[in-house]
């Protein structure tokens, strides 16, 4: 038995996640104390209609989330999502010395200086592994696993909706619609789907990321994001034709500054790294790993100096999965409060700038319905040369009146790979311009 007073839970938020957290820790109440070395207590449960039926004790409901974080509780325990009321209650409750576990990766990624700022000034504990990913330990390895390491590339599939969405699209060819719904009722998406399908979600759990990957401060707002709403029925076909895929990626990746750039930073000194950070769809070779992600299954490569390549894989989204990573921060928090201990804090000396998208070295897959006549091939050709962009693989196949082109690049600039896309449509002999997808995880 456990000579260690109880710790107290307050949970905020009792819809897909929490309720599941409510059942977890009913379920395993005394494999937490056998863990932690204290009784683990729910104490309330803070929702917004406490007469709607749930399964949980109705005893513990109160629509008054600030009496709840001002009683004598030691944790609070965040799934309810958005920007306010969470911010207001987890600042206060860090402020308070409350611990913190939050799965809410949106207030994180606008968010984290203040919620680290208040953690540090009361030296209470704020963990967020719910946040990306799911379920996966992905947050704990980067920030503690890795942290003598150094990470050049993180990449990877961190939305489980729209990875659904797009894995029913190329293997049955359900519809978009139709998929959304169903990643709605399974308890994927976020309570405002557009955030899934437009990219939002991903570009909160990629700057997350990069702010613990690369010890540098990068918020949504600096992440250059693309949904999966212009992915078309040609894409995917596209992808298939070419032994490809497409998928949703968040890339964080380190990036050299070349001589050209000549970029300095505001006290003047030269900068010689920064960091790419994007949410755009991609076509992978099916041969990748991240190929054959699917449903709402997340996965994530990590690459770095001395590890080399890693992949996490597991449920990124739905209740039961999100809770397991909550009930993980809660027994760390929990233990952290039993031996007096503390979580790690944020550390963003680095301070690496985040590359605009425009001068960021990408490769474009693009496929055109062409006039099939002599000299169209040179006519293309040439727009490419002109951009400075080098053509990697060319396939094209002729038909009656006219043909289709497909071209693979080398990397060049995203922008340059614009004006390339943007002139060759308007080429007379440039019938239709059927697809234009990034395209990541192979070497040419
Ligand atoms: N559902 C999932 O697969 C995952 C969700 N998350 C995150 O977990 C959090 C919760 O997500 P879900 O449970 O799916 O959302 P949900 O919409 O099912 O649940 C949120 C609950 O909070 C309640 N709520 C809203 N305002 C409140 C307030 N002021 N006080 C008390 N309760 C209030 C809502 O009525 C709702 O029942 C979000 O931050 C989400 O991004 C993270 C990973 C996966
Ligand atoms: N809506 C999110 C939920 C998990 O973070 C997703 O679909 O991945
Ligand atoms: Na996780």
């Amino acid at each position: 038995m456990s000579s260690h007073k109880p710790i107290k839970v307050a949970l905020l938020g009792c819809g897909t996640v929490g309720t599941e957290v409510v059942r977890l820790l009913t379920d395993q109440a005394a494999d937490l104390t056998a863990r932690v070395g204290a009784p683990v207590v729910l104490t309330g449960i803070a929702v917004r209609r406490p007469h709607k039926h749930r399964d949980v004790p109705a005893e513990l409901l109160t629509t008054d989330a600030e009496a709840l974080i001002a009683s004598d509780v030691d944790v609070i325990v965040e799934v309810i999502g958005g920007i306010e009321p969470a911010r207001s209650l987890l600042l206060a409750a860090l402020r308070s010395g409350k611990s913190v576990v939050t799965a809410n990766k949106a207030l994180l990624a606008e968010h984290s200086a203040d919620l680290f700022e208040a953690s540090d000034a009361s030296g209470a504990d704020l963990y967020f592994e719910a946040a990306v990913a799911g379920a996966i330990p992905l947050l704990r390895p980067l920030r503690e696993s890795l942290a003598g390491d150094r990470i050049t590339r993180v990449m990877g599939i961190v939305n489980g909706t729209t990875n659904f969405i797009l894995s029913g699209m190329d293997s049955t060819g359900a519809s978009y619609g139709e998929t959304l719904d169903e990643a709605t009722r399974l308890g994927y998406a976020e309570a405002d789907p557009t955030a899934d399908v437009d990219g939002f979600d991903a570009a909160s759990k990629a700057a997350i990321l990069a702010s613990l990957a690369f010890h540098s401060r990068v918020t949504a707002a600096d992440v250059y994001r693309e949904g999966i709403a212009s992915v078309s029925a040609a894409d995917i076909a596209a992808a298939k034709a070419l032994g490809r895929t497409v998928k949703l990626l968040a890339i964080c990746e380190r990036v050299s500054v070349g001589g050209d750039d000549d970029q300095t930073a505001a006290d003047g000194t030269p900068i010689t790294e920064s960091i790419s950070v994007r949410v755009h769809p991609a076509m992978i070779p099916k041969s990748h790993p991240l190929a054959g992600v699917n449903g709402a299954f997340n996965a994530v490569f990590v690459e770095a100096d001395a590890a080399g390549e890693m992949m996490f894989y597991g449920q990124g989204a739905g209740g039961a999965p999100t809770a397991s990573a909550v009930l993980g921060d809660l027994v760390a928090v929990a233990r952290n409060r039993v031996h007096s201990g503390r979580g790690p804090r944020e550390s963003a000396y680095a301070a690496l700038p985040v590359r605009p998208m425009g001068q960021t070295p990408t490769r474009y897959h693009i496929s055109l319905d062409v006039a099939d006549r002599a000299g169209v091939l040179s006519q293309v050709a040439a727009v490419f040369a002109e951009h400075d962009v080098s053509i990697a693989a060319v396939r094209q196949e002729g038909r009656v009146d006219d043909a289709s082109l497909v071209i693979v690049t080398h990397a060049a600039t995203d922008a340059a790979l614009r004006s390339t896309v943007d002139k060759i449509g308007g080429l007379p002999v440039v019938r239709e311009v059927v697809s234009v997808m990034r395209v990541e995880g192979e070497e040419l």
